[in-house]
Order: structure tokens, then C-alpha cells, then sequence
């Protein structure tokens, strides 16, 4: 979408049809690495073709892996096993997994690797992760703490055992996790700090080793063992994005209407799937909404929260202030452009002072996305009930969903350009 504006005209009726969000970012982004790793063809099919997968199947062409892509949602992988040293810097846009997956298994890599991204990545921590593989023995340098990071690879850890504080990004701990798997012994991750905020992230991640052949343990709530079996090549269907699933379940309830996703809400294995029950309550939303395991659900529910009936509190939320932008500001600072008053930050909580008078209103706002896919999708839905809603930066959608405005289009949703 090369427009810089989209106006969303309300449809005014409920919505209602058949849409089928595209794969799931995070399980295609596993799958590829893990493919990648593993000698021989794997066939992904149900993949998501977008921005962020882009970026990882570039990145392993440029290590030497063959990615054909017979049909838009099909991967075909084929590799020797080995991610050979590339000749430039990987450059991973903004894309968080591929970003933090590869670092780790390029550290059990030989020769020299930089994994680079977009400003937007140049900000986001991957400290705690470089100090990880450093304690493993590894020569490995991000000097801002965030990307670039070069990597000088021996192909080995010099440890067996590594501690992780995935405060900030459960993306350390499936980034090591899956890395293990290709060393030359039994290998232990542990937990730092009390708990990790995405528990379900690291259920993804053992989902997918698994079915390409590992043998994870969990001796403890807090650790894993993982077995130095490296990857089988295999066949392997990825579901649905539950995160994309959030935004058509929002326009279904904003809107009263029914859409039909082609999978029910509790078939996901994604951890976003939780904010269907949540999502369903509206305009009853709780008062107090736990956003820790269901991370990229927020902007959603956020934006839905705005016309609930009574106020939500936002919690568990620290961490979204390093995703591809600070979504709390980001979510504050659009609503309250829709309405002054609406938001508030307390600290890294977000309150939404909630006002079911304003569907049906005219009350023009320019929302900044800020480049972040998530904020450009939930602000969506604010302009399926008020007039005037312009959406800067549309085609930021691209990262993780190019197909959002065409399946708003197809349920019957009209733009203005601007
Ligand atoms: O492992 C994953 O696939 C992801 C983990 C989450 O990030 P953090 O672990 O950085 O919170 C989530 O926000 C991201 O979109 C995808
Ligand atoms: C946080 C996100 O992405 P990532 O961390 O994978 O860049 C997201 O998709 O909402």
C-alpha cells in the first residue's frame, strides 16, 4: 500500500463474511530457522509471506539455504544443515524473531555474522541475549545494546549452561532454546528472574523443535534441558496468526456482525488466543485486563476498550514499551487524539476511560502508527464506528499482515486515500 493515508469510512451495518487470517508470524519464523537448520527439504505450508518472514527467508538465501516459494503460503526449504557465513550484514528490518532467533544459532555458526535491522530495530534490547552467548564463550559484540550484533562464531558453546533474564523479551529464551539443540552436548537454560512475561511464546518454541525432531525436558518451572539431537528436515503446516485473528474478532463485535475466521478461537496454540474470551465480554470488558500472556492482543482490546462500557485498566504491559514502537504511548497518544481524556498512562499501565457514545460520532483524528503494524490495525476498528478516522502509514501493515485492508475491503469496509 504506497498510500500515506487511509481514511476508514464506518460501515454503518454490522460486518459479516468469511475472512482467513494469513499464518502465523511466529510459527513461521520458528519453522523457517528450524528448517534452515536441519539437513535435507522441509516442505512449510500455511505460512505467512510478509515483511518479517521475508526478511528470515532472505537471510538464510544469503547463508546458503535454498527458499523456493511454490504458492503464496508455501515454503520449501532445503539445506545442508549449516548457515554459511554471509557475505554482508544480515539486514532483518524490524522483524524482533528473526532478529533474536538468528543471533542465537549463528552463534554455533563458523566465520563472521551481522544481524542487523531497520532504526526502528536499532532501538529494541538485545543485551540480556549478547551477554547470554558471551557467558557461553562466544565472541559476540552489540556495542548500543540493541542490533548491530557481530558475531565471530567456533562452532561451539564453551558452557552447557546458560541463565537468561527474559524480562524484557521472551524471544531470548526460544532464541536459545533452539540454538541448543544444534550444540555437542546436553544443554540447560535457565530462568534469571522470577517468571518470563510470554510463557506461551516458549510453547511455540518447543511445539516447532519438536516436530523438527529435538528433545526438550523441563526440569523445573524455570529451566530446560535440550538434547543435541540438531534438526530432521519435515513437513510442517503452520495455523493461522492469531494476533491477525484479534482485529477481524474485533470487528465482528464493534460492529455486530459475524465473521467467519475458518478456525474456532480454541484450536489456536498461539498465546494471543486468549484474548478471543476477552474480546467476546465486549461491550462488558473486565476492569482490569492482565495484557502479560497475550501481548500483541493489547493494541486490539485497547482500541475495543474505548467503546466498552465501563473503563479497563491495562496491566502486565511493561514490556510492549520495546516492541516496534512504545505502544502504550502509542495506544494513549492515538486515543486521546480520537478524544481528549480517553487515555491514561499510569506509570506502565494504561487506563481506558470508556465511551460507548462515541460510535456513530464524526471526530476527525490523523492516527500516527508510529510504523507499527499493530497500532495502524487496532486504530482500524476505531474507524469502523467514528467518522473521520485517517490511519497514517497504512502500508505498515506489510510487517506482519499485507493482506489487512484488502480483508477489511472484502467485508464490505470502503476507504478514502489521502
Ligand atoms: O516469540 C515470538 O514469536 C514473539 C514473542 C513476543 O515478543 P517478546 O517475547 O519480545 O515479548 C511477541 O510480542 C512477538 O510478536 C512474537
Ligand atoms: C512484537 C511484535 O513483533 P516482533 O517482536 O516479532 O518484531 C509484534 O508482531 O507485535
Amino acid at each position: 500500500m504506497k498510500t500515506e493515508k487511509l481514511t476508514i469510512l464506518p460501515p454503518g451495518r454490522p460486518l459479516s463474511g468469511r475472512v482467513s487470517p494469513p499464518g502465523s508470524k511466529s510459527i513461521t519464523n520458528r519453522a523457517l530457522l528450524l528448517a534452515g537448520l536441519a539437513k535435507g527439504t522441509s516442505r512449510l505450508t500455511g505460512a505467512l509471506k510478509s515483511d518479517d518472514t521475508r526478511y528470515m527467508a532472505e537471510a538464510l538465501r544469503a547463508m546458503g539455504v535454498s527458499v523456493d516459494e511454490p504458492d503464496a503460503t508455501t515454503f520449501v526449504v532445503t539445506s545442508s544443515g549449516e548457515l554459511t557465513a554471509p557475505a554482508a550484514p544480515l539486514f532483518l528490518g524490524n522483524a524482533g524473531t528473526a532478529t533474536r532467533f538468528l543471533t542465537a544459532a549463528l552463534a554455533l555458526g563458523h566465520g563472521r555474522y551481522v544481524v542487523d535491522g531497520d532504526e526502528h530495530m536499532r532501538k529494541r534490547p538485545i543485551k540480556p541475549l549478547v551477554e547470554a552467548l558471551q557467558s557461553l564463550g562466544v565472541t559476540i559484540e552489540a556495542p548500543t545494546g540493541c542490533p548491530p550484533v557481530t558475531i565471530d562464531a567456533t562452532g561451539a558453546f564453551k558452557s552447557n549452561r546458560v541463565v537468561i533474564d527474559a524480562g524484557l523479551s521472551s524471544q531470548y529464551v526460544s532464541a536459545l532454546q533452539m540454538a541448543a539443540a544444534c550444540g555437542s552436548e546436553p544443554f540447560t537454560i535457565e530462568l534469571a528472574g522470577a517468571d518470563i512475561g510470554a510463557r506461551g511464546y516458549i510453547d511455540l518454541t518447543l511445539a516447532a523443535m519438536r516436530a523438527f525432531g529435538a528433545k526438550v525436558s523441563q526440569p523445573t518451572a524455570a529451566s530446560w534441558q535440550i538434547e543435541p539431537t540438531g534438526y530432521t528436515a519435515t513437513d510442517f503446516h503452520i495455523e493461522p496468526d492469531a494476533s491477525a485473528a484479534t482485529y477481524l474478532w474485533g470487528a465482528e463485535v464493534l460492529t455486530g456482525g459475524s465473521i467467519d475466521i475458518g478456525t474456532p478461537s480454541d484450536q489456536f496454540t498461539q498465546p494471543d488466543a486468549k484474548a478471543h474470551d476477552v474480546i467476546a465480554a465486549f461491550p462488558h470488558m473486565p476492569a482490569v485486563i492482565d495484557g502479560s500472556q497475550m501481548q500483541d492482543a493489547i493494541p486490539t482490546i485497547a482500541v475495543l476498550a474505548a467503546f466498552n462500557e465501563t473503563p479497563v485498566r491495562f496491566v502486565g504491559i511493561a514490556n510492549l514499551r520495546v516492541k516496534e514502537c512504545d505502544r502504550i504511548r502509542a495506544l494513549s497518544t492515538g486515543l486521546n487524539n480520537i478524544r481528549p481524556g480517553l487515555a491514561v498512562e499510569e506509570g506502565d499501565d494504561l487506563i481506558v476511560h470508556s465511551d460507548p457514545s462515541l460510535a456513530g460520532q464524526s471526530l476527525a483524528a490523523e492516527i500516527d502508527s508510529f510504523a507499527d503494524h499493530r497500532i495502524a490495525m487496532s486504530f482500524a476498528l476505531a474507524g469502523l464506528m467514528i467518522h473521520d478516522i485517517t490511519i497514517l502509514d497504512p502500508g505498515c501493515v506489510a510487517k506482519t499482515y499485507p493482506g489487512y485492508w484488502d480483508a477489511l475491503a472484502s467485508l464490505g469496509v470502503r476507504f478514502s486515500q489521502g
